[in-house]
């Protein structure tokens, strides 16, 4: 296991500390009118991405630091750690390897002696051969019809990544399948569903790494019998339900046939696991090549992270650049804006990838941390953003690093939608870094034949202050690579600010009270009489439910 370093006692975190107190009095417009190379400076590719972190309130000092400290916190080892299958998910006592679900090196990954590559492969050809039958009619419905609806049922890890890819690869959806996902314990999100589909035509693929998750089992019992409704004979299950878990007991005893349980292991973490089995939805919609692609794209990232120098690491850099905001001019919180409707739900995967990961103040050691970790998570595509929570962004209070991202070709490339899509994405970023001066506001006021008295009064609300960060990602094309590729490079983000962090960013123990006292309450809820064993709002709110309902 790589050391555990408190990131405060480290030589570069007090000289961060300094440097920040300059930089929140560095204006982003001089930065760059004093060095015209500062785009080539701070800008990196990896195939057909472009990060540009340029406008950013970096010098080549602030990141040399940031660089330092990252050495000084042991990434490497870290990094090494995580591909080498070292159980660094401690309280768990698991390795962290969904990086091995998209080897396809040909060498081993060992896990206690054990190559887990060989499992691995074994069920993405158990997948791809599923996909194969689905999409040529060779695996047909209890009535003899080809399946044309997929319901995946899951939640948390098991249903974002495959709602986010399947909509982001929607112009690749060419196999015949329209895909649902069913998360929700409330009904109405399954009852909704299963108005669209027809159980003939309806596989259900329960998604569920342990198999015990109250909503996700609930919502595939209400699937089973709403299917046997029509099918009768519990035998036709084979043909509508498979399971994507690494429970084979649970999933034997819910009634599905092994046979169609698609397996991953408990290495692969929850909100990590659209690369496993958790991902059979996206291959029946997209194909089994381009699931495939998209694990390629994955993996090349990961051959780049684990080889190239942290100076040159996109995925370095973006925890670097994070966590400068974070924990040196105390943000707290990260937009992530997409320019492509089709990735609408990538900031919403990344809500969970980050905040459930890094959402933790007890370190390595057990104590609690002195220091900001993960940061709160949000976003929505432009330019829809743009009218509706832009203003905090550009004028508000506080300071909030956005990622902007955007192909550079529109699947959909109708008239000129696409430039002009464009034109607000270039467009925000320079806003947000120049802002607008009080001359400039003045001029524009001037010119357009307001009054002295009337230019005094607007002018402060029309001023910019500028020097609001950004990172932009501009992709060639949203592709099954691409996308593989651009999650991936998230994904070690999130690790490496977890490494300096010395948090375990692999574990989630904080979902769990939640759960148990909800195990606790529901009892309490099946029948009229009061309660009185809580504290007194949850007592009356219980009653007042209880009351509402007779
Ligand atoms: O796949 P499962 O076991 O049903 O779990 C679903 C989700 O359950 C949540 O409780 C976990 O915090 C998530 O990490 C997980 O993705």
């Amino acid at each position: 296991m790589f050391p555990s370093i408190n990131p405060t006692t480290t030589k570069a975190w007090p000289k961060l500390q300094q440097q920040a107190a300059t930089m929140k009095q560095a204006s982003l417009r001089t930065l760059f009118a004093e060095d015209p190379q500062r785009f080539a400076k701070f800008s990196l590719q990896f195939e057909d991405i472009l990060f540009d972190y340029s406008k950013n309130l970096i010098t080549q000092e602030t990141l040399d630091t940031l660089l330092a400290l990252a050495v000084e916190s042991n990434v490497k080892a870290a990094i090494d750690a995580m591909f080498g299958a070292e159980k660094i998910n401690a309280t768990e006592n698991r390795a962290v390897l969904h990086t091995a679900l998209r080897n396809f090196s040909g060498k081993p990954v060992l896990l206690d002696g054990k190559d887990v590559l060989q499992d691995v492969h074994a069920v993405l050809g158990k997948m791809k051969k599923f996909c194969e039958n689905i999409h040529s009619h060779k695996w047909l419905g209890y009535t003899g019809k080809p399946i044309k609806y997929v319901v995946n049922i899951g939640i948390g890890g098991s249903d974002l990544g495959p709602v986010m890819v399947t909509e982001a690869l929607k112009a690749y959806a060419n196999k015949g399948i329209t895909p649902f996902f069913v998360s929700n314990v409330d009904g109405t999100h399954i009852v909704e569903t299963l108005k669209k589909v027809t159980p003939e035509e309806t596989l259900f693929l329960v998604a569920s790494k342990t198999f015990t998750t109250q909503e996700t089992m609930t919502n595939a019992n209400t699937a089973r019998e709403w299917f046997l409704q029509s099918a009768k004979d519990p035998a036709h299950i084979a043909k509508h339900f498979a399971a994507l878990s690494t429970n084979e007991k649970d999933v034997t005893a819910f009634g599905i046939d092994p046979a169609n349980m698609f397996e991953f292991w408990d290495w692969v973490g929850g909100r990590y696991s659209l690369w496993s089995a958790i991902g059979l939805s996206i291959a029946l919609t997209v194909g089994y090549d381009n699931f495939e692609a998209l694990l390629k794209g994955a993996e090349a990232v990961d051959n780049y992270f684990k080889t190239t120098p942290f100076e040159k690491n996109i995925p370095v850099i973006m925890a670097l650049v994070g966590l400068w905001y974070g924990n040196f001019f105390g943000t707290g919180t990260e937009a992530i804006l997409p320019y492509d409707q089709y990735m609408h739900r990538f900031a919403a995967y990344f809500q969970q990838g980050n905040m459930e990961s890094n959402g933790k103040y007890v370190d390595r050691n057990g104590h609690s941390v002195t220091y900001e970790t993960g940061p709160i998570v949000w976003g929505e595509p432009g330019t829809n953003g743009q009218h509706a929570f832009y203003q905090l962004i550009h004028q508000g209070t506080r300071i909030v690093p956005a990622d902007f991202i955007a192909p550079a070709i529109s699947h959909n490339p109708v008239g000129d939608h696409h430039i002009k899509l464009m034109s607000n994405f270039f467009a925000q970023t320079e806003a947000l870094m120049n802002g607008k001066t009080e001359d400039e506001v003045r001029a524009e006021l001037v010119k357009s034949g307001k009054s002295e008295a009337e230019i005094k009064e607007l002018l402060p609300y029309k001023v910019f202050t500028g020097n609001r960060p950004t990172n932009s990602f501009l992709v060639k094309e949203i592709t099954p690579r691409s996308l593989g590729s651009l999650i991936a490079l998230y994904e070690h983000k999130i690790f490496v600010q977890g490494v300096i962090w010395n948090i375990y960013t692999f574990d989630q123990w904080g979902v769990e009270l939640g759960k148990q006292l909800a195990g606790r309450i529901l009892p309490e809820l099946q029948n009229n009489t009061p309660v009185t064993n809580h504290d007194s709002s949850t007592n009356g709110l219980i009653n007042a439910f209880k009351q509402l309902r007779k």
